[in-house]
Order: structure tokens, then sequence, then C-alpha cells
């Protein structure tokens, strides 16, 4: 069953320096239940995207085009008392800097009382307390650091406690913003580890948004890699990573470390590119090996070939 469907979603922004086309025509689908990793250079729109789909795009920003259904619902017509209710409740969404989602004045449990609160909970205290708790200790986290506040907790215990908040109101959709990003890489194994009892526990689906390729590979059901604004390559995970067909997705899977292999890690070559002026055609043809003529000229539609989509003239 598809929980979420977004068809051409356009989005841009204003800026001093001109207009920006984050997301240019992105079409993709999250299963109930299944992890969609969601993965790209910096600047390659994944974060417009789970903003877009929380409604929560600054307001210098304009949905151009496009729609996206959650649930049967289409989310871009809901009023603002509607999206309050629906979020947290059926989308939530978790970012790389824990502190987004926690006021650094308030203890942690006061962050789950405000939650049921504005959710119209009429729970008491205590029990609120108590399914906090329970919450904590599920994302491993101990229950006696619900009455701390934010500073007192690690990097990576003030993560559990966004994931435990954004799962509190058992929503149906965790996007997961580069959650692991500021964390070392024996905390980011951990979080990693979590998702996926979150995943086998709660049934939630997850959206997982990173750069790394690596992570990717350990979560992630199905993979949808993105080109400044534009999804290249979207298929189930151990086929892409197996068999990548887009070039863009190879050099992606060329610069993950194998463990305990001799690679290093290798950059791909070329810079992302300036999205006030995306490369015509095909927007990887500056960085691509394989580029010809047709690649400058010509849009590359995503077109399906067995169970995959790839946005390649060659693929
Ligand atoms: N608030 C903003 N104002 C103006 N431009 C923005 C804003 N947010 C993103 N952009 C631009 O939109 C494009 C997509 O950015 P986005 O943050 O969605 O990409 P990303 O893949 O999530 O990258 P990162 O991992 O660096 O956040 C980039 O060109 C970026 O410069």
């Amino acid at each position: 069953m598809t929980l979420l469907e977004i068809r051409n979603l356009k989005v841009s922004y204003n800026t001093r320096r001109g207009k920006v086309e984050a997301l240019s025509g992105v079409s993709l689908d999250v299963e109930q239940g299944e992890v969609l990793g969601v993965v790209g250079e910096s600047g390659s729109g994944k974060s417009t995207l789970g903003l877009a789909i929380m409604r929560l795009l600054p307001r210098y920003s304009q949905i151009e085009q496009g729609k996206i259904f959650f649930d049967g619902r289409d989310i871009l017509k809901l009023d603002d008392e509607a999206l309050r209710e629906m979020r947290g409740k059926e989308v939530s969404i978790v970012f790389q800097d824990p502190y987004s989602s926690l006021n650094p004045v308030r203890k942690i449990v006061d962050h789950f009382i405000e939650l049921f609160v504005e959710h119209g909970y009429t729970y008491e205290k205590e029990e609120i307390e108590k399914i906090a708790s329970q919450l904590l200790e599920k994302m491993g986290v101990p229950p006696e650091k619900l009455y701390d506040y934010p500073h007192q907790l690690s990097g990576g215990q003030r993560q559990r406690v966004a994931i435990a908040l954004g799962l509190a109101l058992n929503p149906k959709l965790l996007i997961a913003d580069e959650i692991t990003t500021a964390l070392d890489a024996l905390v980011e194994a951990q979080i990693v580890e979590l998702l996926k009892e979150i995943k086998k526990e709660y049934k939630t689906s997850i959206m997982f948004i990173t750069h790394n390729m690596g992570l990717v590979a350990q979560l992630a059901d199905r993979i949808a890699i993105m080109y400044a604004g534009k999804l290249v390559e979207v298929g189930k995970a151990r086929e892409v990573i197996e068999k990548p067909l887009h070039p863009y997705t190879k050099a992606l899977l060329s610069a993950v470390p194998r463990i305990g292999g001799s690679k290093a890690l290798q950059p791909i070559p070329g810079e992302p590119p300036d999205m006030r002026k995306p490369p015509s055609g095909c927007r990887f043809h500056p960085r691509c090996p394989l580029a010809t003529d047709l690649c400058v000229r010509e849009i590359p539609v995503l077109r399906n070939i067995g169970d995959r989509y790839v946005a390649c003239h060659y693929a």
C-alpha cells in the first residue's frame, strides 16, 4: 500500500541572488512500512523534499507545481489547523540538529507534555510521564533523563530523544533528515540500529535522508538518488547498490569506503551545479565520464528499466 505519493513536485526559493529551483519535478512514492533512502550530495534538494512533505518550507519559497498525497489526502490543500494535526500524528520529521525540536530551557518531559497537549490529549501528567519514560527506554535513553535539560544529555541521547518525540504520537511516516551526520561513527551506527528496530516494532515508514550511501545500504528497502533537484535513479536498495545504472549512482558508490577494505574515500570529481543556473540537458553532464552531445542537449526522463527507474540516456 502506498502511503505517500509525490507527483511532479517543483519547489523554488527566492534568494537575493535570484530564484533557485530546489526541486524540479520530483515524483516518488513511499510504501507502508518501508524505509526509503533519499541520497544525494549537499544541495541536491533532499531537505527541501522533507520540508515540503511537512509543509514546513520557508515563506520565501514556493511550491510551483505538483501534488503530495499522504494516506489519500492532498497535503498541499490542508489548512493550518489540519496541518498542525497532521504533524507529529501522521508524519514527523527529525533533523540533523536535535535542538530543532528541543527547547534548551525546558526539561525533556515538558516537550512530551507540550506535544500531547498541543494535539488535544487530555492525559494526566503522570500518564504522559509513563508513556515518555517507556519510549525513552525503548530509544535507549535512561528514563531518569526525562527530568534533565537537553544540554545535560549527550549528542546521541539528544537525537534519541528527538526521535522519541517524533514517534510519541505513533505517526505513519518518520522523515529522518541527516540525523546521524553530526554524530561520531559509533553513535551513528547505534542510531541506524535503532531505526531498524523502529521499523520492525512500530511498522513506521521511514524516509531516511542522507548523503551517505554506506548508511543507506544498511537500512533502506528502496533508494532514491537525487542530483540537482531531480531524481536520477530509484530502485530496490540491494539492486541499486549491486548494479547501479546511473553514472552518478556509480560515482556515489565509489565514494563509499569499504568496511575492512583498503579502498579510500574517492570524492566525486567536479562540483554540484549552481542551482540558479542548472546545466542544460542532463544536469550531471558536466561531471559525467560518459557524457555526449545528446546529454548536453536533451533532458533524460526518468524511465523504467525492469523495476528500476533511471534518468540517463545511456542506462
Ligand atoms: N532556505 C533556503 N533559502 C534559499 N535557498 C535554499 C534554502 N534551502 C535550500 N536552498 C537551495 O535549494 C537547493 C536544495 O537545497 P537542500 O537543502 O534541499 O539540499 P540538500 O540535498 O538537503 O542539501 P544539504 O544536505 O546541504 O541540506 C540548494 O541549491 C540550496 O542552496
